[in-house]
């Protein structure tokens, strides 16, 4: 085009306009792979023959006058009529197939809308098909993940799991089966190691909020400035550094399911009244979002302390500790229930085998008989750290006492022989060390619970763990 005419061209700014509409309206006809209209009602005002053919309808008539919906069940037209915006590259789809559409509002001369008007594009679908292969795996991974999580946070427990035939036990399991019965508030006491988590797991597994989430939480390992955002979430951008994605808190999570409440004690004052709240409304805000979010959660609680203690000391709300308790279930200590010992052993050492794949192990009688001696302050949990250990120093099948020796703590075997006369630094540090150790033994390696059992703080414990490595070779 010659200078002086494109420059014409150029300041003329509703020519070129006007020219660009006419371009784009003449492109866009060849563009697309069907059309459809849709009325202010969200009806089916007008289709293309592409459109329907695409759909599988047979003629027009199918969809003439049907709410948009019931043709096309991910239309989102409706709102694009609502927003008043348009929406200009979608991925939706439609069966087993995936379109890439545009959608854009109708508007009356006055700039009312009166209806939508949606796009299949079809040029674009094959060089967006990279995209689109990409969208369909993401979404089957997503998909996957999602079913996975969902596995993840069902019960992992059965009532079945709980093992014991003492009468202690059966009363146990019998109050558990009635609890899942009852839509209220169950406080699980017992030492630890006792079965606590197992039996809220068996509660939630009995009860008909089984096919939702079983979602646990654990008061003593999460620090009390991050309890809040651990129950209720975290908003995007709440505070500095936190994520840009919303962080769903343990409330949402267990929605229509079990949230389990593990070492109820040390919840902190402030967090108490906050969880009685919830309790009460059924519903809190997530941090940093103003929201009210509604649940439909079910909390079993558990404790190792005397939580009635607490309250007389006034380190617990009384109003929530009713709240709790609504139903309570003692688990005995095992040094109370030694005639599960063969039981228990029994099912251990078959846990054990199925995972390590070794050889399948028994009890000897005096092996029983060397185990019924010990107090068991770890109780199943400690029982099942020694019968590991005895597996992995043995060789026989029949474990015998002796292979409990060296695994089996001092106090079972007495302390017969004379003891040199030690130094008393050093004594005193052997003796930390020991009762360190066989606390660690007691839980399992879990510390929290090992600082419980001794009556420690987490961060004493860690100190003293420390020293023992500086001791220990
Ligand atoms: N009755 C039982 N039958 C079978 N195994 C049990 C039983 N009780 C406890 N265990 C074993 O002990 C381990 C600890 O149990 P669990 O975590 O349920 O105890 P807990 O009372 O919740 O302990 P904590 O108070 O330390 O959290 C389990 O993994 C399981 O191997």
């Amino acid at each position: 085009m010659p200078v002086q005419s494109t420059q014409a061209f150029l300041t003329n700014a509703a020519a070129i306009h006007k020219h660009a509409m006419r371009t784009l309206f003449r492109q866009l006809d060849s563009l697309y792979e069907g059309a459809i209209v849709v009325d202010r009602q969200g009806r089916i005002a007008w289709i293309d023959d592409k459109y329907r053919a695409m759909l599988g309808l047979r003629d027009a008539q199918q969809a003439l006058g049907r709410e948009i919906e019931q043709v096309i069940p991910n239309s989102l037209l409706r709102d694009v009529m609502r927003t008043g915006e348009p929406i200009l590259l979608d991925i939706m789809e439609f069966g087993q197939q995936t379109f890439v559409v545009t959608r854009l509002p109708l508007e009356s001369d006055q700039g009312d809308v009166i209806g939508a008007v949606g796009f299949v594009l079809y040029e674009q679908l094959h060089q967006l098909k990279p995209l689109v292969a990409k969208f369909t795996a993401l979404q089957q991974e997503l998909a996957a993940a999602r079913r996975g999580l969902a596995e993840r946070r069902g019960a992992k427990y059965a009532l079945d799991d709980f093992v014991g035939r003492s009468a202690a036990c059966l009363e146990v399991k019998r109050h558990a089966a009635r609890a899942a019965q009852l839509d209220v508030g169950v406080l699980l006491l017992g030492e630890t190691g006792t079965g606590k988590e197992i039996l809220a797991n068996a509660i939630h597994a009995l009860s008909n909020r089984a096919a939702a989430p079983f979602i646990g939480v654990n008061m003593a390992a999460v620090p009390e400035t991050l309890l809040e955002a651990e129950f209720f979430g975290v908003a995007p951008g709440a505070y500095t550094g936190a994520d840009r994605r919303i962080r769903d808190g343990k409330f949402k999570q267990a929605d229509g399911g079990t949230l389990f409440l593990d070492e109820i004690g040390d919840l902190p004052l402030t967090m108490q009244s906050k969880l009685l709240r919830v309790l009460q409304e059924q519903e809190f805000e997530m941090l940093g979002s103003g929201k009210v979010i509604k649940v439909d959660v079910r909390v079993i609680a558990a404790t190792s302390v005397d939580l009635a203690a607490l309250v007389a000391q006034g380190r617990f709300r009384s109003d929530l500790y009713y709240r709790l308790n609504v139903l309570q279930i003692n688990l005995p200590p095992l040094r109370d229930r030694l005639e599960d010992l063969d039981v228990l052993c029994d099912a251990l050492l078959q846990q054990i085998y199925e995972r390590h794949g070794t050889r399948r192990r028994s009890m000897t009688p005096p092996a029983l008989a060397l185990l019924g001696a010990y107090r068991w302050p770890g109780n199943v949990r400690e029982l099942r750290n020694v019968l590991e250990r005895a597996c992995i120093l043995s060789d026989s099948s029949r474990l015998s006492a002796d292979a409990f020796d060296a695994v089996l703590p001092l106090t079972v075997h007495g302390h017969g022989a004379a003891q040199p006369v030690r130094n008393y630094a050093a004594a005193l540090a052997e003796f930390d060390n020991t009762i360190t150790r066989n606390a660690l033994d007691a839980t399992g390696g879990n510390v929290v619970a090992a600082a419980k059992l001794l009556g420690l703080s987490r961060a004493t414990m860690y100190k003293r763990m420390a020293n023992m490595k500086n001791v220990t070779p």
